[in-house]
């Protein structure tokens, strides 16, 4: 009987410590400074230079590498069908998938920011999948409030929409924008999408594919951004409290009410948004679209990257 390949298979996959992908950075030139980063790096993450370094410029350098390869791919299909050289490139659409609070936002966008400092200056350009979240009363009406997150919350038909026109060439494509303050989409805010050169997509549910087309099936390239359970619970009960004097202070929060909370009041009221909300999400939906992932980023305790896993085939 034929094997089924998992997650862990050799021949799929090439696993690498933190030592032997620093390597790999071989002539890429460190782009970035502590300004940059402290522009980018997202509440909790714990992200500095030498990350950049020594596991951000191995991937960019890679990515580089894919994106001339796939440019020759485009150009070959082309050539088969004898159209005259085109006067732009594909855009170069990377996925970055993993579970709530796990850092994919700080990741997302230091990646951007290195890929746009290439010698070439590609146009890069980075949409969040909450957008894509239905509005507060369209959840409402399919009763999934308590879903928000999971594959079913998002309008998945808009959401390849809008990565195939952003793929095809088109100009000014729209994405909608969803607030964490209003905990809803902004009625008439959107982010507009102008021929990028590449795109990065980021959000929960990238990797998920389905009986018809989904977005996964428009990447060039996929990061999964990974942690242990247990880890990624501790940093989401730690984000929450520090969001009681950042973020929720906020009147207009919908999580202000739990600004005035205590440490203990606001652990068992995150633990249990945890609980019912994205630690099922993680192990029903997310995590089982790992495998897929061109690369996985694995966190330890600290936040910092210490392993690589490279999909080879
Ligand atoms: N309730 C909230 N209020 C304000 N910002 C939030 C809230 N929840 C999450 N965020 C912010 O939204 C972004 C995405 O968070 P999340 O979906 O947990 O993914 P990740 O932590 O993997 O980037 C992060 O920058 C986070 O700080
Ligand atoms: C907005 C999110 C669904 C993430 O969206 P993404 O951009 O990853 O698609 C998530 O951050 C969220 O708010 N989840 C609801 C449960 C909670 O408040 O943690």
């Amino acid at each position: 009987m034929a094997r089924l390949s998992s997650d862990r298979d050799p021949g799929l996959y090439l696993e690498l410590d933190r030592r032997q992908w620093r390597e790999l950075r071989r002539s890429m030139p460190m782009v970035l400074d502590e300004h940059d980063l402290e522009e980018l790096v997202g509440l909790g993450e714990q992200i500095d230079l030498k990350e950049v370094a020594e596991v951000y410029l191995p991937l960019s350098r890679l990515i580089h590498l894919q994106v001339e390869a796939r440019q020759r791919l485009f150009a070959a299909t082309s050539t088969f069908l004898g159209e005259r050289q085109r006067n732009r490139q594909v855009p170069f659409v990377i996925g970055v998938a993993g579970s709530v609070a796990v850092g994919k936002s700080t990741t997302a966008r230091v990646l951007a920011k290195l890929l746009s400092r290439w010698e070439s200056h590609p146009k890069v350009d980075l949409v969040t999948t909450d957008g894509f979240l239905y509005p507060t009363a369209e959840l409402q009406r399919r009763g999934l409030m308590h879903r928000k997150g999971f594959p079913e919350s998002y309008d998945r038909r808009a959401l390849l929409r809008f990565v195939t026109e952003v793929k095809s060439g088109i100009e000014s494509v729209r994405a909608p924008v969803y607030s964490h303050v209003s905990y809803d989409i902004v009625p008439g805010a959107f982010h507009t999408v102008n021929q990028p050169d590449i795109l990065i997509l980021e959000g929960l549910n990238v990797l998920q594919t389905g009986p018809t087309l989904t977005v996964s099936d428009l990447f060039d390239f996929s990061i999964y951004v990974d942690a242990n359970l247990s880890h990624i619970e501790d940093w989401y009960i730690s984000r929450f409290l520090q969001m009681r004097t950042t973020s929720f202070t906020d009147p207009a929060s919908h999580f202000h009410f739990y600004a005035s909370l205590t440490d203990e009041q606001a652990t068992i009221a995150a633990r249990d948004i945890w609980t019912s909300i994205n630690r099922p999400n993680l192990i029903e939906n997310i995590l089982p679209t790992r495998p897929r992932a061109t690369l996985v980023l694995r966190k330890d305790r600290d936040h910092s990257i210490n392993r690589v896993r490279l999909r080879k085939l």
